[in-house]
């Protein structure tokens, strides 16, 4: 089996490929699907991400979310609490600025912070994902570390909150992910033309 490392780099070359008009086109095909997906009817809360590295891009579905009354909130790296995440609310007036990876956050302001229990779904990021929902990410640990404790309770009812959602362009599915034993596979993972759920 391919090492994490071998896989990272692949998928993120393969993401990579993407052009501009295909990139503008999966995005607005994720987010027509995102919006007829029952996993959204009824929230009023969720978490995402802003696009990097070639990473679907999620603005289209964040501007119906707010003009439909759900608020966004997106991942802060944590500011001394190494490898966590604080998850911020995004509105259009946000302040943002770039963390270390260079990706934008909104500016640290305690006001602005949500508790994971108060969200309803995460969508993460991810480079890779089997079919099994095995997620392999950008290297941080930043996504195991924040569904550690939603996973020990999944696993003892098969439901918790919140629901984790996984998205992905198709070209970032693989046959197989190396395991280790932080990983938490995700329950549901969208592309622009496939819903997945897994038995995890
Ligand atoms: N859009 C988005 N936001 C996100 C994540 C993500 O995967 N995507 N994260 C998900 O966890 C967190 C950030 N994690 C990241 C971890 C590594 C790298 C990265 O670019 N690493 C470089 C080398 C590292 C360095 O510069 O020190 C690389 O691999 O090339 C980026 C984001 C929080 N926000
Ligand atoms: N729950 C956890 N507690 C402590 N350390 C963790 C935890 N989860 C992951 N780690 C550490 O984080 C590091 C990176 O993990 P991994 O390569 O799986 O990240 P990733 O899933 O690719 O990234 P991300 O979740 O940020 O997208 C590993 O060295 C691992 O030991």
């Amino acid at each position: 089996m391919k090492t994490r490392d071998t896989l990272r780099q692949e998928i993120r070359y393969q993401r990579s490929l993407l052009n501009t008009a295909q990139q503008a086109e999966q995005s607005l095909l994720l987010s027509k699907k995102l919006i007829k997906d029952k996993v959204v009817k009824g929230v009023k809360h969720i978490a995402i991400y802003l696009a990097n590295d070639g990473e679907l891009n999620t603005q289209p579905f964040i501007n119906w979310c707010w003009q439909n009354s759900i608020a966004v909130y997106l991942p802060v790296i944590h500011p001394f609490s190494k490898g966590n995440l604080l998850f911020l609310k995004y509105t259009e007036n946000s302040i943002l600025v770039k963390n270390k990876y260079g990706i934008l956050e909104p500016r640290l302001d305690v006001r602005n912070i949500i508790t994971l229990a108060q969200l309803d779904i995460i969508f993460t990021p991810l480079v890779a994902f089997d079919p099994q929902g095995n997620r392999l990410g950008m290297g941080g640990g930043f996504y195991d570390r924040t569904l550690a404790a939603w996973h020990a309770q999944y696993q003892q009812n098969k439901e918790a909150t919140p629901l984790p959602v996984g998205l992905a362009h198709d070209c970032q599915k693989v046959t197989a992910i190396p395991f280790e034993s932080w990983d938490i596979p995700l329950p549901k993972i969208i592309t622009p033309t496939t819903s997945y759920n897994f038995d995890i």
